[in-house]
């Protein structure tokens, strides 16, 4: 029997024992090796009798839990599947990286440059006056070098030791050495004073004063004092300790998880790395796997302590699990600074530009420096965190940037009412509302209850577009420019909404329709951001919570709250928005952009800078004739109940092809059209609505099932003669 006879036998062999024990009750996991062995004493025992019926299970038979010699992948397959990393880095792919990196180059050494040109007199005055010492210090070391002055400490210990015959063999050494040197300076002299000679003599002035000059600051540089140089540092830089291995496994023991302290105390790491410990923009970054059991999240909940272990300010330690690894990959960048107090690079359109909100924007930068965009079409958008942290800050960021597209028709609601969104609000806005009383919520509901009419407008308007112009059935940048169609971008912001869904009289209204918006906005163009400083239930009723696509989350208290903004499980999983510490104002984790969670500082804009980023966009939209509403100091009508017209409505809703119709009908097709007005109407009520119109209405037959109907309904002929009477009276009046 050759070798692969032999595997062959005893892979059958192992198949057939795992059957016979997998037809038993109480399967147990037995020792391989014990079993293996077993297996090698039956391979050698002579095969038994076939008997023509099964054999009995023989109860000493155990499950085997892993294959014999089952190959994993092969080196093909373990290619295919290999990580590759990238050959040109991230930061040298990106010109936008490339573009920061190099302006700060450039700034850092025209900085300094300009630092010392300015200093040059100053510098050169101090050398000047240390001259006269430099010239004395080279006097002393010239004649120091040509008496041999260093040999003298030994010769005298020679003497004390009267160790004549040493003594008399250095004294011969140092005679010749003073000889030569002393021929060596005299010669230096001679020729020194015969050009100083000829320059005085034959040289032109210039050449004279830098010669004189060259020596007289050489001379002065050679009296520098170590403890007053006479050239200063133009830049401090930050001196940022170099991340070890060993500082990372000593961090590690000092979280206090026992696996990796036990694992330690025998001697081994206790975290095993799987790549070399790196540079990642202005930080270290090391990957590994931490021992059996011990999660990311375990190490992120202990986030001070790491901190600690590396001796690292809380702000420059960033633990991250790998979103498709197992749970316990690590990645640890730290910081050269922290974050929170890191110089961030200027914001692009902090001083010009404009925006697409159908194509992604930044709005903050990773812990690494770079850029996270957002693109705000088709998302809605919660944001969360306790007071103070930065939520009104980023909310009105977010608000600026819609403002900068000036297609966008913006509706901002400042609840807190402290005037945050005013610079958005009064010079941009299509309505805008501050703080929570009875005329602010009043305007809200009015301005909910239009958006919803509008979102209903959309979803019509949307499906009646041909295919080729709306293929997605959704509002592109194409369909948002066409003005005739009405589909701009809507952006609603409201800030501390838990206002509105807790108010005693309309939350069941503003929840029913910011749900529908959450729902449906998105893909008709309607953004709805809210923020808000109690994320729970209450606060952001789950239909709306579940359903927003973006996510910030700023610090929060607990994993309630945590989940609340960033998605169910989000803290199970190490998305934890409670490690971020007191000090990390605008720092958050956000979720979007078809990303999983990363943790972006948001552009700082003060109230000066959104101010004058606001006027720039309604600059823009002056320029496109597209200021509208609350900007233009116009109010909404008082009341959309008050203020409906029954007659274009009622054309509005019964087409030119239907030359009668049901009140029925035309009663259910009003309370689509305007739910608050018509919304319980009857269909007798419609009849005695027209009658101050002189409208009557008839009665409709029908064939329903081969049976004629009759109801009582309108012809839309009386409508239009009514409607142009009407008209008419007016422009006559
Ligand atoms: N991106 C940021 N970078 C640095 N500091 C910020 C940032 N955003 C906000 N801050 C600071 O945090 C402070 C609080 O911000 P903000 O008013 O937005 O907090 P808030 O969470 O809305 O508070 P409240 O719940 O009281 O309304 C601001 O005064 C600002 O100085």
């Amino acid at each position: 029997m050759n070798h692969d006879d032999d595997r062959e036998l005893f892979n059958r062999l192992e198949a057939d024992m795992a059957d016979d024990a997998a037809r038993q009750e109480g399967a147990e996991v037995v020792d391989l090796g014990k079993a293996r062995s077993a297996r090698g004493a039956a391979d050698e025992s002579p095969a038994p009798e076939p008997t023509g019926r099964p054999a009995e299970p023989d109860p000493s038979a155990r499950a085997l839990v892993d294959g014999p010699d089952v190959k994993g992948p092969g080196y093909l397959g373990r290619l295919m599947g290999a990580k590759r990393r990238a050959i040109v880095p991230d930061w040298l792919k990106s010109t936008n990286e490339l573009k920061t990196a190099a302006t700060w180059v450039a700034g850092h050494y025209g900085h300094m440059t300009g630092y010392h040109v300015l200093r040059t007199p100053v510098y050169a005055a101090r050398l000047a006056f240390q001259a006269p010492r430099g010239a004395a210090k080279f006097l002393g070391g010239t004649m120091r070098w040509a008496s041999d002055a260093e040999g003298d400490p030994v010769r005298r210990a020679m003497v004390t030791k009267e160790d004549a015959a040493t003594y008399l063999k250095l004294s011969r050494q140092r005679d010749g050495r003073v000889r030569l040197r002393t021929l060596v300076v005299t010669l230096a002299t001679f020729m020194g004073l015969g050009a100083a000679l000829a320059l005085y003599v034959l040289a032109p002035a210039w050449l004279m004063a830098v010669s004189v000059s060259a020596v007289v600051l050489a001379l002065g540089w050679a009296g520098d004092a170590a403890d007053a140089p006479v050239i200063n540092r133009a830049v401090e830089l930050p001196k940022a300790q170099k991340l070890t291995s060993d500082i990372v496994l000593r961090a590690l023991g000092a979280l206090g998880i026992p696996a990796i302290n036990q694992a330690q105390s025998k001697g081994r790491e206790g975290f095993t790395f799987t790549a070399p410990i790196t540079r990642d923009g202005p930080g270290w970054r090391a990957e590994g796997d931490l021992p059996y059991g011990v999660t990311v999240t375990d190490v992120i909940e202990r986030r001070d302590k790491l901190a600690s272990g590396l001796r690292r300010p809380l702000g420059c330690v960033w633990p991250e699990a790998v979103p498709d690894e197992h749970t316990g990959r690590l990645v640890l960048w730290v910081g050269d600074q922290d974050m929170s107090k890191a110089k961030k690079p200027a914001w692009p359109l902090a001083k010009s530009g404009t925006v697409d909100l159908f194509k992604p924007v930044p709005f903050g930068t990773d812990q690494r420096g770079r850029w996270i965009n957002v693109t705000l079409m088709y998302i809605a958008g919660i944001i969360g965190a306790i007071p103070r942290m930065g939520k009104t800050f980023l909310l009105r960021l977010l608000l600026l940037i819609a403002a900068l597209d000036p297609r966008a028709e913006l509706h901002t609601y400042d609840m807190k009412g402290t005037g945050d969104l005013d610079p958005v609000g009064d010079r941009v806005s299509h309505r805008h509302a501050a703080g929570d009383d009875d005329e602010a919520i009043e305007y809200a509901i009015r301005d909910f209850r239009e958006l919803r009419n509008e979102l209903r407008r959309r979803t019509k308007m949307i499906r009646s577009l041909p295919r080729d112009i709306c293929p997605e059935s959704k509002v592109t940048s194409e369909l948002a420019s066409k003005k005739e169609l009405g589909l701009h971008p809507i952006v609603v912001g409201v800030d501390e909404c838990q206002v509105l869904f807790e108010h005693p009289k309309y939350k069941d209204e503003f929840e029913e329709i910011a749900t529908d918006l959450v729902k449906r906005g998105p893909a008709t163009g309607i953004v709805l951001l809210l923020a808000t400083q109690r994320p729970d239930a209450k606060a952001l009723p789950t239909g709306i919570s579940a359903n927003a696509s973006a996510r910030w989350c700023l610090k929060v208290m607990g994993q309630l709250e945590n989940d609340m903004v960033l998605g169910t499980s989000a803290y199970k999983r190490g998305v934890r928005a409670t490690m971020f510490s007191w000090g990390d104002k605008g720092i958050h984790y956000f979720v979007g952009e078809g990303a999983d969670a990363r943790i972006v500082g948001s552009v700082y804009v003060d109230g000066v800078g959104a101010d004058s980023i606001a006027l720039r966009a309604r600059k823009a939209r002056e320029d496109a004739g597209l200021l509208s509403g609350h900007a233009l100091g116009e109010e909404p009508e008082a009341d959309a109940a008050a203020s409906y017209d029954l007659l274009r409505d009622l054309l509005g809703v019964v087409p030119v092809e239907e030359a009668k119709v049901w009140n029925e009908t035309v009663v259910a097709r009003l309370a689509e059209l305007r739910p608050e007005v018509y919304g319980e109407w009857a269909a007798e009520q419609l009849t005695a609505a027209l009658k101050p119109y002189g409208i009557t209405t008839v009665q409709i037959g029908r064939r329903i099932k081969d049976k004629v109907v009759n109801r009582r309904g309108i012809e839309r002929a009386h409508l239009t003669a009514a409607v142009a009477e009407r008209d008419g009276n007016r422009d006559a009046g």
